[in-house]
Formats: C-alpha cells, structure tokens, sequence
C-alpha cells in the first residue's frame, strides 16, 4: 500500500478529506501538523467550557492507496483543484507491510490495578497473581484501566470489597466500557445500575458485562433509581460540579460518593461545590489526578 501526504491549512481539512474520500483512498487520517512543537495548540476543552480552538491551524493529511499508481493519480487531481490552494503534497510513500492486529493488540497488555487484581484483554493469558480480573478488550467506550482516573476507582472498589466491606447497591455514572460497574460486581456487588449519556458507551457497557458474566442493568441516566450505598462517578470536574445536587441525593444513609476525572488543582472548587451536600475528602491520587469520596 501506498501513503499520499498532504499538509493544509485549517479551512481545507474537510474538503481535502472529503476529496480523498471521493478519490477511493482506503482511509484518511488527520493529525496536527504541529505536534510536539512550539506552536502546538489545545483543541479540546472540558465539556461545558467553550473549546480553546476550532481546529488545528495546520494539519497533516494521510490517504491510504491500494497502489503506487491511485496514490499519485490522486495527488495530481487534487493539485489542480481550487480548494487545494495553500495546500502542499508532502510525498508518496510506500507502507511497510505489517500485521496490524497484532502491532494493535501488543498495546494493550494487561494491567495491575491491585497486585491480584487486574484488567486483561481477551487476547492474554490471565497473570498467574490475577486472583480476581475483568476481561476487556479496547473499544468505542472510554474505560480499558489504564487512565489514572479509573484505576483510582477500581484501587477504591478493590480496597472496600476485599476488605469485606459490602459495596451494596451500586451506580456506576457515566459509565463508559461499564469498567467500573464489572469491577464492583467482582467484588461482590449484585445490584448494579450502570449509565451514560452516550448510547455506544450503553451497548458497550452490556456486551463487556456479557463477556464478564457480569449482571447489571446498563441505560440512560434517567433509569437510575436510588438510593444507592456506593455512587461513582468519573466524569470531569465542570460536569461533576453541575451534578452534585443529583449525585448527592442518589447516596444512601451510609452510603459513599466516590468521584473521579478531577485534578489536584481542582480539590477545593470541588468540595466547595458539594459542601451543600456531602463533605467531600481526597482519597488517593495519581499523575496530577485525584479521587475525592464522601460519605453519608
Ligand atoms: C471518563 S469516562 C469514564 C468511563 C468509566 N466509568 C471509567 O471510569 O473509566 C466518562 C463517561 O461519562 C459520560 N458522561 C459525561 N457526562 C455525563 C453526564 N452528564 N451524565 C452521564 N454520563 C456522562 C461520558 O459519555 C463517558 O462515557
């Protein structure tokens, strides 16, 4: 296969790709132009902020072409196009053959949230010391164990449940793969109410308790029914701060609160926000990321 390689200038990217696309390429891919460099800006911002910036100021476009042939006969069609003004052809190329699913699959390893206590792809032989495990692969849902915010979550899960502390009646907010509803499961919770406001993150949720004969009931937020005697929620510290009236009143008497996607420099706006309700602590912490917990 062979790669075409394009650098423009922001108000070109759809219609370059869309061109691309038009042209038969096996796929487009678009990435900042000025990654890693000094003049790299933030694109995204937190959910509920106004996004730093629309797009990025250059970008650098990759069109897959089954031959030599179709890579260079769409450079010369697009050079001759008016969109394509300010735009430049950075090369051909041919692509190293490899094999894909296996350069995918040796990304995600499995991964230690407690010493026996760990997240393993389906492709892996479970880790001998894997004394409990959730089985997930990396899909359309945000959640595979790696992140900071979520191995904080499980590391509390974990403490609690095998520390024979019952988790109770479980809601999982905003629960992405469902990684941290399976994980209370594993640890002995049986009545588990996992959502999101994203349909995909649902389907998801149910297809990997599936595979983790796992029994939860997956949704939108409107079927949460509580109280609950354990609430998580990794989000982000804007949408957690509009949340915390409704989280708050999900947690049972005695219950816990336990919230996740908050930086440490986030710990004080946080309580403040939920000072109404329920005091919130830090519990634990990791790369510049905190979990803070509550209880009833
Ligand atoms: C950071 S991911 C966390 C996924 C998983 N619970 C974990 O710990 O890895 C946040 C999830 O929250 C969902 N989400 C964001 N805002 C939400 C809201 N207001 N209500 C419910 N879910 C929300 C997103 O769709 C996303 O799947």
């Amino acid at each position: 296969m062979y790669e075409l390689s394009l650098l423009c200038p922001e108000d070109r990217v759809e219609a370059l790709s869309d061109a691309l696309d038009a042209l038969d390429a096996l796929s487009v891919s678009v990435e900042d132009a000025d990654a890693q460099t000094e003049a790299e800006q933030a694109l995204f911002g937190e959910p509920g902020m106004p996004p730093p910036k629309d797009g990025w100021q250059r970008s650098r476009i990759v069109a897959l072409f089954p031959t030599e042939a179709a890579a260079r006969e769409a450079r010369q069609l697009l050079q001759v196009q008016d969109f394509f003004e300010g735009c430049h052809v950075l090369g051909v190329a041919p692509v190293q053959d490899q094999d894909w699913v296996r350069l995918t699959q040796s990304q995600f390893t499995p991964v230690d949230i407690t010493p026996d206590f760990w997240i393993v792809p389906t492709w892996h032989e479970l880790p001998p010391q894997a004394r409990t495990s959730i089985r997930l692969d990396p899909g359309l849902a945000f959640g595979t164990g790696t992140h900071p915010t979520t191995r904080m979550c499980l590391r509390w899960i974990a403490r609690r449940g095998a520390g024979g502390a019952a988790l109770g009646k479980v809601l999982d907010y905003g629960c992405g793969s469902g990684i941290l509803a399976i994980g209370a499961a594993k640890f002995g919770a049986v009545d588990i109410d996992a959502v999101d406001i994203d349909p995909a993150a649902v389907e998801s949720t149910r297809l990997n308790a599936q595979a983790n004969n796992v029994q939860l009931r997956a949704g939108l937020p409107d079927q949460v029914a509580g109280p609950y005697q354990t609430v998580l929620a990794n989000i982000l510290a804007t949408p957690l701060k509009v949340l915390a009236p409704l989280l708050c009143s999900y947690v049972a008497q005695g219950g816990h609160l336990v919230l996740a996607g908050i930086l440490e420099r986030q710990a004080d706006e946080l309580k403040e926000a939920y000072a109404p309700w329920l005091p919130l602590q830090v519990a634990d912490s990791e790369d510049g990321w905190i979990l803070m917990t509550a209880a009833r």
